[in-house]
């Protein structure tokens, strides 16, 4: 096939398995082996995942320029995750068709309403949830001498904020419903083992073997997710209030299906469960993690930790809440907070693109079908932007000769994609981020337990990479 030789450079492959063999040897966990094979490749390269081709694209330019083109806007839509949607393509994430466009406008018009993206509604949501999370890290730091178990431990918080930008109420902590919702995540998420990662590399293993390939883990979730949604639906159209004044998005949404009438495909209850779907897999576990993560690197540098701290007693009175404007009062917090961001890179490899059409770059074809994969990994560990030490937490890489943040910052802007295909939440995660790391620091510290050895950064490997449980010790300041 003459168009091949205009492909970009690859491993070589293999019947069947394609490329499968050279990327499990360079490395267990896909994103740090698809690092390995690019510095080998280039900065866009071929690989077939089994029966799967794909354009890998590891450089900060290169997404870039390529990210906001409509050629390869589409989004890979296959195995487990038509199933996840009835076999239709619905939702924001996952769908290529023009209608997911006009869906993700009209959402984020729609939550726009509800205080989504608006800095102020947005900032008052989270400093409620930051009052009732002092609480319970208080009640933390007087258990036990403050030891605590860190294990998903933000998730009910951030799920919390979530939920009143959706259905304009707060879930208490130990509401049934939150854990509920929690937990259904939580199946979901876990799936992305191994075996997951062979169903994206052979669809079809996941009707064969559910059990080896952690595949009825996903039906699981999806069931409960689905039971879940329309549950809330149900209560929703109980109450009524939809029909009138919509107050919250799922009564807005819930009368435009009423007024659409059933002549809409936007507009259907099937369409808003997976918008749903969509809100709790891209807003949660995402943002949770990212914390988790910042709360481990503090207790493995201390040093980092106190000068933080020393910043924000010196800008902040205690229980103040800060606001994401006052990022450049706190230049050394804010550059701790962009470090968290680049180390852990909870989504080294985001939910491919697709290529609809034919698109060159550099003389290289990318082919209409092809799975496009943003190796954002490469992008975060790439000396030529961070320096050699990429693999150390060292927030000063932030920070210029005259002690305000040097624009580095940037480059953690593709953390969130980017063009029309980006991430909607960016700046939802960015001000709940500053907005509890300050807090946090502010008004607590954290410790390693002594004599115990220090935690480690390694990921538990899914689709979103999360720490492994750690243990902390929290005192109040
Ligand atoms: C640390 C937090 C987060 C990270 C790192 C993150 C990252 C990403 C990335 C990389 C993409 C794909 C972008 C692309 O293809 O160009 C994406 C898409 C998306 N994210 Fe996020 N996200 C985060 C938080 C959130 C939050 C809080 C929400 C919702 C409130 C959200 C909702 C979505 C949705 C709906 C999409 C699909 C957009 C589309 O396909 O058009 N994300 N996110």
């Amino acid at each position: 096939n003459p168009r091949r030789k205009n492909l970009p450079p690859g491993p070589p492959q293999y019947p069947l398995l394609g490329n499968l063999p050279q990327i499990i040897k360079a490395h267990p966990f896909g994103y740090r082996a698809y690092h390995k094979l690019s510095q080998q490749y280039g900065e866009l390269m071929h690989v077939k995942v089994g029966l799967q081709d794909q354009i890998v694209i590891s450089s900060y330019k290169a997404l870039k320029d390529l990210l906001d083109k409509e050629e390869i806007s589409g989004r890979m839509w296959n195995g487990f995750l038509v199933d996840r949607s009835h076999g239709k393509e619905l939702g924001m994430i996952f769908s290529s068709l023009p209608a997911q466009k006009d869906l993700k406008t009209y959402v984020m018009r729609a939550l726009r309403d509800y205080g989504f993206n608006k800095s102020d509604s947005m900032e008052a949501t989270v400093r409620e949830e930051l009052k009732h999370f002092h609480g319970r890290m208080s009640s933390i730091a007087k258990k036990n001498g403050g030891l605590h178990r860190m294990e998903r431990f933000f998730q009910s918080s951030i799920m919390s904020i979530l939920w009143v930008m959706m259905a304009g109420e707060r879930y208490d902590h130990d509401d049934p419903n939150l854990e509920r919702l929690l937990k259904i995540n939580s199946t979901w998420f876990q799936s992305g083992n191994f075996g997951a990662g062979m169903v994206v590399a052979y669809p079809f293993l996941r009707f064969l073997f559910k059990e080896w390939t952690g595949y009825y883990r996903i039906e699981e979730g999806n069931e409960m997710i689905w039971g879940f949604i329309r549950e809330v639906i149900e209560e929703h159209r109980n109450r009524k209030e939809y029909k009138s004044e919509p107050t919250n998005f799922i009564d807005h949404f819930l009368h435009e299906v009423d007024k659409a009438g059933g002549k809409s495909e936007l507009f259907t209850e099937e369409q808003f469960v997976i918008i749903c779907y969509d809100m709790f897999q891209g807003g949660f576990e995402t943002t949770s993690n990212t914390l988790a993560y910042g709360m481990l690197y503090m207790i493995l540098n201390p040093h980092i930790q106190k000068k933080a701290q020393e910043e924000l007693d010196k800008t902040f009175e205690k229980r103040q809440i800060a606001s994401i404007m006052d990022k450049t009062k706190v230049p050394y917090t804010t550059a701790t907070m962009l470090e968290t961001l680049r180390m852990s890179n909870i989504l080294p490899v985001p939910g491919p693109r697709k290529a609809t059409k034919d698109y060159y770059y550099n003389g290289y074809l990318i082919p209409k079908g092809f799975s496009v994969a943003l190796n954002t990994y490469s992008v975060m560990r790439d000396t030529k932007i961070f320096g050699d030490d990429v693999d150390t937490f060292r927030p000063e890489r932030f920070i210029g000769p005259d002690g305000k943040l040097n624009g580095l910052e940037q480059y953690i802007q593709m953390s969130w994609g980017a063009g029309r295909r980006s991430c909607i939440g960016d700046k939802l995660a960015q001000t709940t981020l500053f907005m509890f790391l300050t807090y946090l620091l502010r008004n607590f510290s954290f410790h390693k337990v002594e004599n115990q050895p220090d935690p480690t950064t390694e990921p538990i490997f899914g689709m979103i990479l999360s720490p492994q449980p750690f243990d902390v010790i929290v005192k109040e300041r």
